[in-house]
């Protein structure tokens, strides 16, 4: 009785162990002992199963021989390979009556000879979804056969040392995914490289060491050209391979000190803190623009691909270390801008003129919302009569601090953010109202030609809501005049003369402007149902001193007139280019020497005071 309590407090306090996660190693070598007080000759050992290899391998006993235990390693689990290989291939135990005279014990023979082992009994370890743990094997020095109770007290080890390598094993797995999340969390899953997180700490980390033993920091942020296109058009697997490679392209020309992350989808910022001055940073930019720009060797054909980088460094007057990144950032903009494949150093005026745009898009949204636009007009005049024959439409942003801002100043940036679209629909039902309040004023219809941007062009709402503000203001459609440039109807042609066509038969007109600054090819003109085209002013501007462009002007009208075309010269400015023109058969002349643009007000008293037009119009 005395036995069965001690036995059974014994086991209580491995399961404990194992319960309060002891190590592998003491729980195993007590469930040997424990064994071994139960069967006094046994010499207990177990074996782990290496899975990857397919061996076993010892790593507890207590009274084996040393020179024993440490050959029994990488044992192969196979069938008849001594009694734990065979156990392990079987999952059955193996009795080893006589290891002398058992077939199979090779090499191990001698050994087991040598530390005087005679008999071995070994016992599967399987876990609880029947998969191999190892072996649990016990030694003797006699040959021997097991006894019903000596398996009884096996089978009850083998089950504890099963459970404690479990346990281990779900503790090691748990203890390896708590790694994986706490890794993925600082890292990049695509790169491994840090990411932004891990990033700004060592960054604040470098700033304040730098700032402290004042040395240099740089820091670049690198961009790649023309990422988003190969992403779409080649799939997300092309795209993850180049971020791959560009990744490692990187960092094989940077020293352990250097951080690279991954900051966004084609972003990278890397951090410097070990180079001695700006002429090794740029040198470094330049073998990174070198690196990026070779060829990807990718399936089925090599892609290329270049980078944009703008460096910022703490030298320039950051508010924090954060800031930095911010610089760099906006130098990698103005890389861009300068044709892509270089870098930028950040420069105190970069951050200006982007605050400014940034204050200018929010000021163009509050003058969009509070309708705080103007539509100016400027005349366009018969050549021979100079008689007022249409208007232009011209946007004026009446700003309460600047004065007039010039549209030649906001229009790039509207059409930039897309604000391009509410400010042209504005434009087109300003134009249909004051087309309307003209009419009514001085009974004739003028018709008003509005300048169309690209991104109101490419919009396919774009004929619905002309036709729709015709409509609204009962307005004929020759109330309306389309002007639209050449590289306009370039992007898309198929699409561009579509449009040109319903237009035509709708009646509204339609111009190409700046005339001879974009592709003018003549055949393709040829094919464009359009009504006017508009020379470019500065033709205009060297007409009397350029025979070159004196040239150009007469073949313009002659080639127009050829094909049904009415003419404009625009920017007339002295009386000598009109004679010029008045003398090459242009149609009708637009310039400040017959009027500027004017408020819709100063327009009306311009046109009802038709003697005093007549008296400004100087003739030649
Ligand atoms: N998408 C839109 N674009 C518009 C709109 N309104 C204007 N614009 C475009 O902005 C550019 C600048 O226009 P603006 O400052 O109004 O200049 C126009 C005239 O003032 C100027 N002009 C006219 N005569 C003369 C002259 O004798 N000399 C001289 N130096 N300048 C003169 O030319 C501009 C008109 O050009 P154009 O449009 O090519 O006929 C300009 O590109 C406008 O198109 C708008 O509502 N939407």
């Amino acid at each position: 009785m005395q036995q069965i309590f001690s036995q059974l407090r014994a086991q209580q306090q491995i399961q404990d162990q194992i319960a309060q996660g002891a190590s592998l190693q003491a729980v195993l070598d007590a469930i040997c002992a424990y064994l071994e007080e139960q069967i006094p000759d046994a010499l207990c050992s177990v074996m782990l199963l290496d899975p990857s290899e397919q061996t076993l391998n010892l790593i507890a006993s207590v009274s084996l021989p040393a020179a024993y235990t440490q050959a029994m390693h990488h044992i192969p689990v196979a069938e008849g390979m001594g009694a734990c290989g065979n156990t392990a291939w079987s999952k059955e135990a193996t009795v080893v009556y006589d290891i002398l005279t058992a077939p199979g014990w090779g090499k191990v023979r001698a050994l087991a000879e040598e530390n005087d082992l005679r008999a071995c009994w070994s016992y599967p370890l399987i876990s609880s979804e029947q998969a191999l743990l190892g072996t649990f094997a016990t030694y003797y020095r006699q040959p021997r056969r097991p006894s019903k109770t000596d398996i009884k007290r096996i089978a009850r080890a083998a089950g504890l040392a099963s459970l404690a390598i479990e346990r281990h094993q779900d503790r090691a797995r748990l203890r390896d995914y708590e790694a994986r999340l706490a890794y993925f969390a600082s890292h990049d899953r695509l790169t491994s490289l840090p990411n932004r997180a891990v990033l700004e700490d060592r960054l604040r980390h470098d700033f304040d060491l730098a700032r402290r033993h004042q040395r240099l920091l740089s820091l670049m942020f690198i961009d790649l050209d023309g990422f988003k296109p190969i992403n779409d058009s080649l799939g997300h697997q092309v795209g993850d391979a180049i971020l791959t490679a560009a990744a490692e392209r990187i960092q094989r020309v940077l020293q352990p000190s250097d951080t690279l992350s991954r900051f966004n989808a084609d972003e990278f910022v890397l951090l410097l803190p070990n180079l001695e001055d700006e002429d090794q940073t740029q040198a470094l930019a330049e073998q990174i623009l070198h690196h990026l720009a070779l060829p990807y060797l990718l399936e089925p054909e090599a892609l290329h691909l270049t980078a944009s980088i703008g460096i910022a460094t703490n030298h320039d007057p950051a508010q924090d270390a954060l800031e930095l990144i911010q610089f760099a950032d906006q130098a990698m903009t103005r890389a861009k801008q300068q044709g892509r494949n270089t870098f930028e150093w950040y420069t105190h005026d970069i951050s200006e003129r982007l605050n400014q745009r940034v204050s200018l898009r929010r000021e163009l949204q509050e003058a969009i919302d509070a309708e705080k636009l103007e539509l100016h007009y400027q005349p366009l005049v018969c050549a021979q009569t100079l008689e007022v024959i249409s208007l232009e439409a011209l946007l004026r942003w009446n700003h309460p601090d600047k004065g007039y801002i010039s549209p030649a100043d906001f229009i790039p940036l509207a059409e930039e953010t897309g604000q391009i679209i509410p400010l042209s629909n504005w434009v087109i039902k300003q134009a249909c109202l004051d087309s309307l309040d003209l009419e009514k004023q001085l009974h004739k219809l003028y018709p008003i030609a509005v300048n169309i941007s690209p991104l109101q062009f490419r919009r396919s709402s774009f004929l619905d809501h002309l036709f729709a503000s015709l409509e609204e203001f009962q307005r004929p459609t020759q109330a309306l005049e389309l002007e639209l440039t050449e590289g306009i109807l370039m992007d898309n042609p198929d699409t561009a003369i579509r449009l040109l066509k319903l237009l035509r038969l709708a009646g509204v007109k339609v111009a190409i402007d700046d005339f001879g600054t974009g592709f003018s090819s003549l055949s393709y003109l040829k094919r464009l149902p359009i009504s006017k085209i508009k020379i470019d002013r500065s033709f205009v501007r060297e007409v009397t001193h350029s025979s070159a462009d004196a040239a150009i002007i007469q073949g313009v009208i002659s080639m127009a007139h050829h094909m049904q075309l009415q003419v404009v010269a625009e920017g007339i400015e002295k009386p000598e280019q009109q004679a010029f023109l008045q003398q090459s058969g242009c149609d009708l002349l637009q310039g400040f020497l017959f009027a500027r643009p004017m408020s819709k007000p100063a327009l009306l008293e311009f046109l009802q005071t038709a003697k005093a037009v007549e008296k400004n119009f100087l003739e030649p």
